[in-house]
């Protein structure tokens, strides 16, 4: 069984992965198929075409001058995402294809944006109010309000994937009570879905 950790930015799904890899788990994440893409001389020379020689230090792409770059500028954001995305989400399905036994956690941010329901046998949302997820981003990134709302902008509003979502963990307090949350979720999952 393959299951979908979703949630925006700064709601903890990292967090909620390590978790899962801790209490033994099988866990792949999404954001590090796209570090590694960003590697390949392919995708750098594209990115070098269609968005910018700025981004690059040594001819290494320096993501966070990527992500300032793309959280502030729409097209770019859609030129970075033509880019990566087909690619992103072969990997991604090729690894689903190899999952033959037990319970897999695939992160996968942009889970709803990009339509990839269809993959997943049962997607948990990880939850924090728009609130919270700013103080977050503002303190994990030492950045401003107005950017870490840009941050926002660019995915679905977190209300509305908690519409959309069945399993939802909100992760809120501390991680003592996330890590008994999500050992609930898993046996909630596995009674409702065997
Ligand atoms: C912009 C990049 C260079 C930033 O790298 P960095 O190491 O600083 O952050 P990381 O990759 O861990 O991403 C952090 C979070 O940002 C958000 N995010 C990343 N890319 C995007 C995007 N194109 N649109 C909206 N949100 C995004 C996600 O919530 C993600 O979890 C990198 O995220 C990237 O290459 N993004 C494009 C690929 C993508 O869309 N990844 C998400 C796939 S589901
Ligand atoms: N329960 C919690 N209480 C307080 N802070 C938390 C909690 N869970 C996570 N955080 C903090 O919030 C930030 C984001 O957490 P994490 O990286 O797990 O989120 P994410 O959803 O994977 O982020 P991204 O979208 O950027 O990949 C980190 O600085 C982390 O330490």
């Amino acid at each position: 069984m393959v299951i979908g950790i979703t949630g925006g930015i700064c709601c903890g799904k990292t967090t909620v992965l390590s978790v899962l890899k801790k209490l033994n788990f099988k866990v792949f994440n999404v954001d590090d198929i796209s570090h590694d893409l960003l590697n390949k001389d392919e995708v750098k020379e594209e990115i070098k075409e269609k968005i910018s020689k700025d981004v690059f230090c040594d001819n290494n792409i320096d993501r966070k001058k990527l992500a300032s770059l793309i959280f502030s500028d729409e097209k770019k954001r859609k030129a970075l995402n033509k880019i990566m995305h087909k690619r992103i989400i072969a990997c991604m399905i090729d690894i689903i294809s190899k999952q033959k036994e037990g319970l897999t956690f695939i992160e996968v941010p942009l889970l709803y944006e990009l339509n990839l329901e269809k993959y997943f046998d049962e997607i948990i949302l990880i939850y924090v109010s728009r609130k919270e997820q700013i103080k977050r981003i503002m303190k994990r990134d030492c950045t401003t309000e107005i950017k870490a709302k840009d941050m926002l902008l660019s995915q679905i509003d977190i209300e509305e994937k908690k519409k959309l979502s069945k399993y939802v963990i909100e992760n809120t307090h501390s991680i003592e009570s996330l890590e008994k949350d999500i050992k609930e979720m898993v046996e909630r999952i596995k009674n409702e879905c065997n």
